[in-house]
């Protein structure tokens, strides 16, 4: 079996000894060759969990492996763009382009990361320090696509890109992904941004694993009902609310739903919502986002 890109057991974080946990007990596997969206409010611990998937924070609980390894040692087959994109000011682009080469010899891909470099018309004389927030992101970017990784772990980064270049980059980085079979994690909170690109899911809340698996099979998992006020037993309801007679309720049918109500397929902001909006909400892995060994997990 090939070793998923990230496999997370009893994983927990906490930045100080008594601090609050940042991560808790999350357990799950990335299998490779997903795009994977990574979504959650607020401080929910998204980049706490990319951190240290990219071998740059340590663990306080549990384990997380990397393409079957540490994630220290899997580090040259990993990119990791940071929400800061830590570049150096004083180098051009073209400067910066070489140190990616010269720190990745062997894997580099130079047209590629020129490439994307050249598709927001930055010249490659530029110093970094001159440039925007977005143009920044496009290099950052450029360096993680040169790498040629097996993995890229992108903590939110089209946050500060214009909605052209946005949807012009999520292009590029979907099409190296497909060309190369790359494994790719985003953080993002723009969902119409993952619509449609990402084909798996994690969702954090408070530093805890609600959801996970095919983005498919987790939006067939649950429909949004509408209708008379009623029991809703024997379905799982993840969120209901009424007003006055009429019910509105995010369910898992658990056998066929009562015809007088009005069932539909989620959409994946509305899957979404409802679960924040219920922390106490049973958990929901599929069956490819369960550690082997979990026995918490529920199917879908
Ligand atoms: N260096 C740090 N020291 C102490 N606490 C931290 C540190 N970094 C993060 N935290 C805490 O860990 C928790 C998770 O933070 P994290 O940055 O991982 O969340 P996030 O989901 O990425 O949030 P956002 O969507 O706002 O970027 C938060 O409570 C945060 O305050």
């Amino acid at each position: 079996m090939t070793a998923a890109a990230i496999e997370a057991t009893g994983l927990g974080k906490r930045y100080r000894k008594r601090g609050r946990w940042a991560l808790r007990d999350c357990s799950f596997r990335v299998p490779a060759g997903r795009i994977c969206a990574l979504v959650g409010p607020n401080g929910a611990g998204k980049s706490t969990l990319l951190a240290q998937a990219a071998g740059l924070l340590p663990t306080t609980e549990g384990s997380i492996r990397i393409l079957g390894e540490q994630p220290a040692d899997a580090r040259d087959r990993v990119a990791y763009v940071a929400q800061d994109k830590p570049l150096y000011g004083q180098l051009t682009i073209r400067d910066t382009l070489r140190m990616g080469r010269e720190l990745n010899s062997g894997r580099w891909d130079q047209e590629g990361a020129e490439r994307v470099v050249a598709e927001g018309r930055l010249d490659l004389g530029v110093r970094v320090r001159t440039l925007s927030g977005g143009q920044r992101t496009r290099v950052a970017l450029a360096l993680a696509l040169g790498k040629r990784p097996e993995l890229m772990l992108l903590d939110e980064p089209m946050a500060d890109l214009d909605p052209l270049a946005r949807h012009q980059l999520m292009g590029t980085l979907m099409a190296e992904a497909a060309e190369h079979d790359t494994t790719v994690v985003i953080s993002s909170h723009i969902l119409t941004e993952l619509e449609g690109t990402c084909d798996y899911l994690l969702l954090l809340d408070d530093g805890k694993i609600r959801l996970g698996g095919e983005t498919e099979d987790l939006l067939t998992a649950h429909r949004l009902v509408t209708g008379p006020v009623r029991d809703l037993a024997p379905h799982t309801v993840v969120d209901s609310r009424t007003t006055g007679r009429q019910l509105t309720a995010l369910i898992r049918p658990e056998g066929p739903v009562d015809t007088d109500w009005q069932a539909l397929h989620p959409s994946l902001e509305e899957l979404l919502l409802a679960h924040l909006r219920s922390p106490d909400a049973p958990v929901l892995l599929t069956p490819s986002a369960e550690r082997n060994d979990d026995r918490t997990a529920v199917t879908a």
